[in-house]
């Protein structure tokens, strides 16, 4: 029989986060699967049980959650040989994962989408010795991004972080870039490196409009340094979904960039605050299969 693993993080989806799993762990008994249900409690207990998924071969995990809980369970399977197909319920306040992969984002019909799935293979990123499922960016404005209060992601969504980035301009918000990829090189003042592997991110489904979870590329944008005017023209063409064509972005498609600055900078990794620049990401093509819904 076929054995399936849920995830769950109780801290998000609130009160009905527990009804859910019940939910999908009905529905995968009935599709053939043995089920076990575990909780998390803290940071990285999401990683330590998709981690042992993989040793104890378990076919299935079903990440309950947002997406902090995802790409936890996905930093799980770094390293294993085997690696579980992965199915979303997504119960977050963003779900960029689910959203790039078309999964329904209300968590009732993405459990029932369970019924009559296809799997598509995911491309995950690398950002040094850790993965991630959806974006890393670097510079001042990413710091002050990390900072963003979780009160205003849940209100404002992707805005919350367009708040924060305005904030930013009140100080110098630029720093010296180097930017290596594939077998080029971009150097000069920077205001924001983006390198996103789906289109949506933050909730905001523009930035990358091309972007495909299973294209093989990193979509990487550097904003160049800007002042609150020449902003206003790159947050239109943001919006506009037009990023890439704007002359004060330098937009490019890689499989490996090594970031690096002059500057003390943290980066943002899937949302919270990552690790210390220099780093090298890089774009692990077809990593996971995920299950998605079937169309006819
Ligand atoms: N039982 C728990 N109580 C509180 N926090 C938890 C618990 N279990 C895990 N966590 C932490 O909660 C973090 C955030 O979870 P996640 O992103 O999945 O949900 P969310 O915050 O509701 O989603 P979003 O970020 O989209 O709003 C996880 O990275 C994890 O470290």
């Amino acid at each position: 029989m076929k054995q399936a693993l849920i995830i769950l993080n109780p801290s998000s989806g609130k009160e009905k986060a527990h009804t859910y799993a019940k939910q999908t762990s009905r529905l995968l008994e009935e599709t053939g699967y043995t089920v076990a249900v575990k909780e998390t409690q803290k940071e990285f207990d999401a990683t330590a049980f998709s981690t042992e998924a993989c040793k104890e071969k378990i076919d299935l995990v079903v990440s309950l959650g947002g997406d902090g809980t995802l790409h936890e369970t996905i930093n799980g399977m770094m390293n294993q040989p085997h690696r579980p197909k992965l199915a979303v319920v997504p119960l977050g306040t963003v779900n960029d994962f689910a959203r790039a992969l078309h999964i329904p984002l209300q968590p009732e019909k993405a459990i029932n989408m369970l019924r009559s799935t296809t799997t598509r293979k995911a491309d995950i990123g690398k950002i040094n010795d850790q993965l991630f499922i959806n974006v890393v960016a670097a510079g001042q404005l990413a710091t002050s991004l990390s900072e963003v209060p979780s009160e205003d992601k849940s209100k404002l969504g992707f805005f919350a972080y367009v708040k924060e980035g305005i904030k930013t301009f009140a100080g110098d918000a630029s720093c010296t870039m180097s930017v290596e990829y594939d077998e080029q090189k971009w150097e000069g003042r920077a205001l924001l490196f983006i390198a996103a592997l789906t289109n949506s991110v933050g909730g905001f489904e523009q930035l990358a409009p091309a972007a495909e979870i299973d294209d093989g590329y990193l979509h990487c944008f550097i904003i160049k340094d800007t002042n609150l005017f020449t902003t206003a023209a790159v947050g239109t063409s943001l919006l506009a979904g037009n990023l890439e064509h704007s002359k004060y972005v330098h937009a490019f498609k890689a499989k490996r960039v090594r970031v690096s600055t002059n500057n003390d900078l943290t980066t943002n990794v899937d949302g919270e605050s990552g690790m210390s620049l220099p780093v090298t990401i890089e774009l692990i093509p077809s990593y996971i299969d995920v299950l998605i819904p079937l169309t006819k």
